[in-house]
């Protein structure tokens, strides 16, 4: 009786094991079976091994000169099949005219309300929540914001002004790190700090403390969703559980504040949780100008919008902080340590700065937007050192794109990282040529030969305020100060192999201007 038992037991678990086996080779075959080149993909983790061996950049660099003239290649994030797609005319086409068929991005289910930030919604929800986020970064509600920017801009200068004094050399990432910071205090909840001097506040110790945490576990859930299921098990968080509540009741209580303070008839305040309220009770197209015409599309504006739920609320809070926090440290930062090893770059940059600044310490919104060069030499940067490197939407309609069916389900990736370095469309892609970017060669090159803030409607929401601060800081260092590469300097710089962040520091020396 025993021994038949045992016989059924093996016989079941031999079953499924087959099983398995046989059903992951067929999902491991789909893209060889559509006639789809790309790495051999292992069973759960795909081809995920392979980047984690070699980084994220190098993975996509030595892929995408493996595939040259194919339109697209096959990859394996865990399970999840994704077409890496080469051809621009494709990914154009994906992020405008087949928009509807790909408005989703790939999202695993965090616990709320990190599953309620804009980035992670989908279809409707995505709607409703952007068409009340994307108002709130419309030039007149990005204008109020300004007066926070600057004040952060010149603590920041103060800091920067002092090590210059003292002959000290400056981890250009550390320091920028604080002035993202004070602007995300600032900016996004009315709160005024100076983290360079106060190194003692809850709120930004909870925020450093929350993005701290969160990277690591954010990268092996979105490889592989099914550990968040394990998290969610073990009672861990995403983020660390003191510094969430700390975060969170500040949120609850400020937005309490601000409907107290509508309801008394009180002084508006200035900063993103403000804005956003406001946002939502001014109806979808009020001072909605932050909206291309196909975003505008995409939203339908003009229908009904359900309120925000409190959640809403709250992951738009978190979004404020975590889509900030390093896009803008890194920009600045690596922006400031190239222009250091390019005296020339860096001379015209001052230059044009001192003519359109006529001796003001921090420019306007207006003088920021004149500083045409500096925004040359950013969006070089950028693309030498983009803080997105891989962006993607998921195919919820089966779609032909360019030619290419993409079935339901599947994801299509675009590896930001290797466009920006091929050398097809960026001659000499590891030098720095500001020159790149004069209109008449942005005309000439293709729209999503550079995608630093990614493309069509579910692009960066928050780019033209990253654009104001990323120029407003430069500007205000540059008026003053002129980085100079020091003993710690090491060039070219070698990345750590996922975030975007050099492995020896970005070293250099602040000399004060004559
Ligand atoms: C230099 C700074 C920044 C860079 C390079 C950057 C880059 C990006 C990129 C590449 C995307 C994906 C776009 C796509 O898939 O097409 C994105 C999305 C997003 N970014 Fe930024 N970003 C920056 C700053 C900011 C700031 C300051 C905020 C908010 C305050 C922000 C909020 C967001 C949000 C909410 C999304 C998701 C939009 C959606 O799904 O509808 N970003 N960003």
């Amino acid at each position: 009786m025993e021994a038949a038992f045992t016989t059924i037991l093996i016989r079941v678990a031999t079953g499924l094991f087959l099983w398995y086996i046989i059903s992951a080779l067929w999902h491991y075959s789909l893209f060889y079976r559509m006639g789809i080149p790309g790495p051999r993909p292992y069973p759960v983790l795909g081809t995920f091994g392979y980047m984690i061996r070699q980084g994220f950049r190098d993975f996509q660099i030595s892929n995408y000169e493996r595939y040259r003239g194919n339109k697209v290649y096959g990859i394996f994030d865990g399970a999840q099949p994704m077409l890496v797609l080469r051809d621009l005319d494709m990914i154009r086409d994906v992020c405008v005219k087949h928009f509807n068929s790909f408005v989703n991005r790939r999202s695993f289910a965090l616990q709320p309300p990190a599953d309620h930030v804009l980035n992670m919604l989908k279809d409707d929800h995505w709607k409703n929540v952007r068409s009340v986020v994307s108002p709130t970064f419309s030039s007149g509600r990005v204008r109020r914001m300004y007066p926070h920017v600057a004040l952060s801009t010149t603590n920041l200068v103060k800091r920067l002004k002092e090590s210059a004094e003292s002959g000290e050399m400056i981890e250009l990432k550390d320091t920028i790190s604080r002035f993202s910071v004070d602007v995300i205090a600032g900016a996004g909840f009315g709160v005024q700090i100076n983290s360079h001097e106060d190194t003692e506040n809850n709120l930004v110790n909870a925020i450093r403390d929350m993005i701290g945490h969160s990277g690591v576990r954010a990268f092996v859930t979105f490889f592989c969703p099914w550990l968040v299921s394990v998290f969610n098990f073990l009672g861990l968080n995403m983020y660390a559980t003191k510094s969430r509540k700390i975060f969170f009741s500040f949120v609850d209580a400020a937005l309490e504040k601000r409907k107290e303070e509508k309801a008394g008839g009180l002084p508006k305040r200035n900063d993103f949780l403000q804005l956003m309220l406001e946002a939502q009770d001014d109806g979808s197209d009020f001072m909605n100008d932050n909206l291309s015409r196909e975003e505008e599309k995409a939203l339908n504006t003009g229908t009904t919008r359900k309120p925000l739920t409190h959640l809403d609320y709250q992951g738009q809070a978190l979004i404020f902080v975590l889509g900030a926090y390093d896009t803008l440290s890194s920009v600045i930062s690596f922006t400031l340590f190239i222009l250091s090893l390019n005296p020339e770059c860096l001379r015209r940059v001052q230059e044009e700065i001192d003519e359109k600044l006529r001796g003001k310490a921090i420019p306007s919104m207006e003088e920021a937007s004149e500083l045409t060069y500096l925004d040359m030499c950013v969006n070089e940067s950028i693309r030498m050192f983009p803080p997105g490197v891989l962006l993607d939407r998921m195919c919820n309609k089966e779609c032909t794109v360019q030619g290419v069916r993409i079935p339901k389900g599947v994801g299509v990736s675009f590896h930001v990282y290797a466009i920006h370095h091929d050398p097809e469309l960026w001659p000499d892609p590891e030098i720095f040529n500001p020159e790149r970017f004069t209109p008449e060669n942005k005309a000439n090159r293709h729209p999503v030969a550079h995608m630093s803030f990614g493309h069509g409607p579910r692009n960066c929401v928050g780019m033209r305020l990253a654009q104001l601060e990323i120029k407003v800081a430069l500007a205000g260092i540059l008026r003053h100060l002129t980085p100079v590469p020091c003993e710690k300097t090491v060039y070219p710089v070698k990345l750590e192999k996922i975030e975007l962040r050099a492995l020896d520091g970005l070293w250099s020396k602040m000399e004060t201007r004559k």
